[in-house]
């Protein structure tokens, strides 16, 4: 298990670890434990600045590299991650909480998105058009965009990183990345498995610190053609204001509501286990989780007395024991936002069917019970907004046209999830929902190999998949005249 000294370089500019300029640090800490872990540095406008300089002065030398030379450097990554994984997983599951069984998936995913890019570097066609005028010959040429500014959340700090960075490098891009202050060791582990795999200075640079003056940089920086960001609706909003001078292109993964709908014909088994699965991963915390479950009335009992009965089976504790099913959340803002969803259901009249309170455990963290809720309305905050923690509302309807439409009053589009057994059903609701993702009795469709992306106000563009390299690059349309004999 790595062990931190009392201080951790976490700037990387052109090749070299460094402080930040203002000499300021961050403690970083164990949510579970409420230890501290080390102090980071903690970096503003000036390192932001100089890393674009890094990544400007790069970009010449990695653009210009064959698609096979960028890929080595990608499968060297991937190499690398899979052969570090229990490390990386050790040190994730320290600073982010999140259970080892856990840690180590997202590790998994992690790496998957550099061999996918590692791949898909060699396939980035252009294109030939057949041209109208037969004197003339029409090409579209994919070229990469240029300085790439990566922001990333806390709740998956290793594959929101590499899901960024995989398809950027695989393009001809250089990137300067900011992670959250919260998660920034799993950036540190993944940039020096960068540096391990011989990537050259300055294509990738790492400046963890104040979000404020190093977004207020690359919003503001000419050089920065693309800013690539997962976090909340809120901040994607103020990151598209900030670059509108600019004509910035933006590529945002915001926040979701997914809603889970249960027919009378699903498996009711299955449907409990990926409920379950969906809302109480990484403690609620993830942006396609479930948010409110809608039951059919003739299966309500059923599915309720399975649901609750797997979810007194769960047990919390720091993610380091093996035996964890769930985490602390990431802070103690995490926990009032839950508690405050909470009490207000309950206020306007919901039922605690389990749970319903922090957890005072063997921990001093950010625990929160497992809860479920019963008798939810629609003007609860827990039916309108992203909670992002272990409360689960449930809901009985009557039929599809009605539970449709609730699943699609909201302004989130991420995903949304049915559980039925009827094919026709299956197709018919999966075409009126108003979701980028759509679950049919699967609730993890996050893989590298498939466009992940919402609508609405859940984000723009696609990360993953063929889709998500270009994101990435320019089209340039050529058009050339020839001379005929
Ligand atoms: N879609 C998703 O996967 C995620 C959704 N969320 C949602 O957002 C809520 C709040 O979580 P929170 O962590 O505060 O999410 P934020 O959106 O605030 O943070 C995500 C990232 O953006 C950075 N950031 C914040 N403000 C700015 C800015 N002005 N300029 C540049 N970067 C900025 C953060 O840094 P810093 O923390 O230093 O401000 C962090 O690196 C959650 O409860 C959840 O609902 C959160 C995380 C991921
Ligand atoms: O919360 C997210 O934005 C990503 C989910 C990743 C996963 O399901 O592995």
């Amino acid at each position: 298990m790595t062990t931190f000294s009392r201080y951790t370089k976490t700037i990387f500019i052109d090749g070299t670890w460094q402080d930040a300029k203002s000499r300021r640090t961050l403690l970083v800490q164990n949510p579970a434990t409420l230890e501290a872990i080390t102090e980071v540095s903690h970096g503003d406008e000036r390192d932001a600045e100089q890393a674009v300089r890094a990544a400007r002065q790069a970009f010449s030398e990695w653009s210009g590299k064959t698609a096979r030379e960028r890929s080595q450097f990608l499968y060297a990554a991937y190499e690398k991650m899979k052969e570090q994984k229990e490390e990386l997983a050790a040190i994730l599951t320290s600073e982010q909480g999140k259970p080892l069984k856990e840690a180590r998936a997202e590790i998994d995913s992690a790496a998957s998105y550099f061999l996918w890019y590692a791949e898909e570097a060699n396939r980035l066609y252009g294109e030939i058009i057949p041209s109208s005028n037969k004197h003339k010959r029409l090409m579209v040429i994919p070229q990469p965009i240029g300085v790439v500014a990566a922001i990333t959340p806390w709740n998956f700090p290793a594959s929101m990183i590499t899901r960024k960075l995989a398809p950027a490098l695989a393009a001809g891009c250089t990137v300067v990345l900011k992670p959250a202050p919260e998660t920034p060791l799993t950036a540190y582990r993944i940039v020096k498995i960068l540096e391990e795999a011989g990537l050259p200075p300055g294509v990738v640079n790492l400046v963890a610190g104040d979000a404020v003056s190093i977004g207020k940089c690359w919003m503001s920086h000419p050089d920065v053609r693309l800013i690539t960001f997962t976090g909340s609706t809120e901040v994607g909003r103020l990151l598209m204001k900030g670059s509108a001078d600019q004509v910035k292109k933006l590529s945002l993964e915001l926040g979701g509501h997914a809603p889970v709908i249960v027919f009378e014909d699903a498996d009711l088994d299955l449907a409990a286990e990926l409920t379950l699965a969906s809302k109480f991963r990484n403690c609620g915390q993830t942006c396609i989780c479930a948010n409110r479950v809608y039951v059919q009335q003739t299966v309500w009992d059923a599915f309720v007395k399975k649901l609750t009965a797997k979810v007194q089976q769960l047990s919390l504790g720091s993610g380091l024991d093996e035996t964890t099913d769930i985490g602390p959340l990431i802070n103690e803002e995490a926990v009032r936002k839950v508690q405050d969803h909470l009490d207000d259901a309950v206020q306007k009249g919901a039922s605690v069917l389990y749970g319903g309170k922090r957890w005072e455990g063997a921990y001093p963290g950010y625990f929160f019970e497992p809860t479920v809720l019963a008798n939810v309305t629609k003007e609860m905050k827990v039916m309108n907004e992203e909670t992002f923690g272990p409360l689960l509302p449930l809901q009985p309807f009557a039929d599809e046209m009605e539970v449709i439409r609730q699943a699609n009053d909201t302004p989130y589009g991420l995903a949304a999830y049915i559980f039925t057994d009827s094919l026709h059903r299956a197709y018919r609701v999966m075409e009126k929902l108003e979701y980028g993702i759509v679950g049919i009795n699967d609730v993890f469709p996050a893989v590298a190999e498939a466009p992940f992306g919402g609508v609405k106000q859940s984000g723009l563009g696609k990360e993953g998949g063929k889709e998500g390299i270009f994101e990435f690059v320019e089209l340039k349309y050529v058009s050339m005249g020839i001379r005929s004999l």
